[in-house]
């Protein structure tokens, strides 16, 4: 069985230049595409299962990772972005031409990534931005439709890209987002 994972991973996991300056998000429409400067290199890329997330046609998964919500301009066409949940912990501004999620921000301050937004790498219309390096809420693919039954092939398979798979965050984001509440509740 092949197993698809998402495009930008599927033929192996490009590492980042290690020196990504910042780019241009572009989404998918041909006409009037929606534009979003980024300064800086993204953290934290990983491979999301979670039916939130935004993936490309035929991806199994999201890729997404964070930068600053301060480094994240809104460049063109900015009139088609719609807020997709407001309700939502991450609040996703998605193209209303071609439903591409551009950038996610949380509002609530009190939460443990405050301050930082979700983008999407392969949007870059630049290359060499850091490489995702793991892959989270792999469960979660299975309320997308995948079946249970080809679960292992899914973890096998981002094992081998070097993705190490967790059901929810990695630990260490895991260990920070604790970290984070048990601060609060001492407060
Ligand atoms: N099993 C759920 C998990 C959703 C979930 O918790 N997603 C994580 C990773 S993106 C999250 O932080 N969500 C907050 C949000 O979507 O606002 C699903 O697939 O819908
Ligand atoms: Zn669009
Ligand atoms: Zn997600």
């Amino acid at each position: 069985m092949t197993v698809h994972i998402h495009p930008s991973v599927d033929n192996g996991v490009k590492q980042g230049s290690g020196s990504f300056a910042g780019g241009t998000l572009v989404c998918k429409c041909a006409d009037k595409p929606v534009k979003v400067g980024i300064k800086g290199d993204v953290a934290h890329n990983h491979a999301c299962g979670c039916t939130k997330c935004w993936k490309p046609s035929g991806a199994t998964f999201s890729v997404v990772a964070v930068v600053p919500r301060e480094n994240v301009t809104v460049l063109e066409n900015g009139d088609k972005l719609k807020i997709v949940d407001a309700a939502a912990v991450i609040q996703r501004h998605a193209c209303t031409g071609c439903g591409t999620h551009m950038y996610g921000r949380i509002e609530n301050k009190g939460h443990p990534f405050y301050g930082l937004d979700f983008i999407h790498p392969e949007l870059f219309q630049e290359s060499g931005s850091a490489a995702p390096g793991f892959a989270a809420f792999v469960s979660s693919v299975i309320e997308s439709g995948v079946k249970p039954a080809d679960m292992a092939g899914i973890r096998s398979r981002l094992k081998e890209l070097g993705l190490e798979p967790y059901d929810c965050l990695s630990p260490p984001l895991m260990d920070a987002i604790a970290t984070h509440v048990a601060k609060s509740k001492a407060a």
